[in-house]
């Protein structure tokens, strides 16, 4: 079992720096060239094991080409580098096909760079472009026009079409990989930013709706606390709008450590909360609520403040027969019982409980 959590550890860890890796397009371009790079050392001894020294010697001209790339990379001439990228293997792939035919299958090389070129200068749409058509174009016309096989390489057809498929399946899966990695990171960073709200971190007012609704169809117990910042307007007039935001974001941190697990804070408005529970007791709701408002003057503090920090909440349960927004309008109610009974207080019948 150990091992297990191990594993997938080890995996996750490995799927999050991955993430960091296409996030960022002069590590991508380093990863592409180093295995360009090797690609092309192998090829060098597979061609002089196989005894064609012209194309040991092509691919010794292959390599000093990647090298130049890492360079460029390391010096931030990305467009350069994936034009050289682009450049070589396609010449590459074309000479040799030329050379000894399709049943070699050096034209396989040019799929997983079309994917590539597509991914990867993505920043600049004209040089993406050229550097499709530097691929697409042998792409097409080769396998239109060049020749099938060529007696001369027969006996190595097998051995080297396989090599080759094997070695360009491989970009073409990482490729493949890189792309559904970076359409994830982009989904999840869209997600964030539509759901949570960008001060607190807390979901925002249309993700609170949504799980609201989303209960409301599975016909789940909902309890709602409205909450509102007690004279909120003090603190943004004696230590000012960016010191507010602080005391706004200490107390986002401390309602939802607080709440934990048991249900889910939402920024509602301004200095607003919603305090979503779906299938909790409501006995142990108040309890929370409750205690979350005690403490707050304890645990959220800041500097230069003449009074303690507290919120005031109104607490509702919703009735079968009641629809969302009766409830959450019973529950603005509630709040403002609250604030008229002298606030720092949780009202969740008639009554204030604090
Ligand atoms: N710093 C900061 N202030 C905000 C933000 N959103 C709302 N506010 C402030 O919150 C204050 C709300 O003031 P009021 O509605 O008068 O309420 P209050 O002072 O909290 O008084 P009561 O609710 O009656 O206890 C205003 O000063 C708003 O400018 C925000 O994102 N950042």
């Amino acid at each position: 079992m150990a091992d297990f959590f191990i594993i997938t550890k080890a995996l996750k860890d490995l799927y999050n720096n991955s993430q960091r890796l296409v996030d960022n397009e002069s590590s991508t371009l380093q990863l592409i060239n180093v295995n360009g790079l090797i690609a092309h050392l192998c090829f060098i001894v597979l061609f002089i094991l196989i005894d064609i020294n012209w194309l040991a010697i092509m691919n010794i001209v292959s390599v000093i080409v990647w090298c130049v790339s890492i360079v460029c990379t390391i010096k931030g001439r990305h467009r350069i580098s994936v034009f050289l990228i682009a450049i070589e293997i396609s010449t590459h792939a074309t000479v040799t096909t030329l050379t000894m035919g399709l049943a070699a299958g050096f034209q396989l090389y040019l799929w997983p760079a079309v994917l590539l070129m597509c991914v990867l200068p993505a920043a600049h749409q004209k040089s993406s472009f050229w550097c499709l058509s530097i691929i697409i174009a042998p792409l097409l016309l080769l396998n239109l026009f060049a020749p099938l096989e060529k007696e001369a390489y027969r006996s190595v057809y097998n051995g080297v079409y396989l090599f080759n498929l094997i070695s360009a399946s491989l970009p073409f899966i990482l490729t493949a990989i890189m792309v559904r990695m970076i359409f994830m990171h982009n989904f999840q960073h869209m997600e964030q930013r539509a759901y949570n709200d960008e001060l607190t971190g807390l979901v925002n007012r249309r993700r609170g709706y949504e799980i609201l609704h989303a209960a409301v169809n599975k016909h789940q117990y909902i309890s709602l606390a409205l909450g509102d910042i007690d004279h909120f307007k003090r603190i943004n007039d004696s230590l000012g709008h960016l010191k507010g935001d602080e005391a706004l974001q200490k107390i986002a941190d401390y309602c939802s450590k607080q709440l934990d697990d048991m249900g889910t804070c939402c920024r509602w408005g301004g200095e607003e909360f919603l305090f979503i529970f779906i299938d909790q007791p409501y006995t142990h709701v108040r309890y929370k609520m409750q205690t979350l408002c005690e403490k707050m003057p304890l645990k959220v503090k800041m500097e230069g403040l003449d009074s303690p920090i507290t919120c005031s909440f109104g607490l509702v349960s919703l009735d079968k027969h009641e629809t969302l927004e009766q409830a959450l309008s019973e529950a603005d109610k509630r709040l403002y019982q609250a604030k008229d009974a002298g606030r720092f207080r949780v009202v969740h019948e008639k009554q204030p409980i604090v």
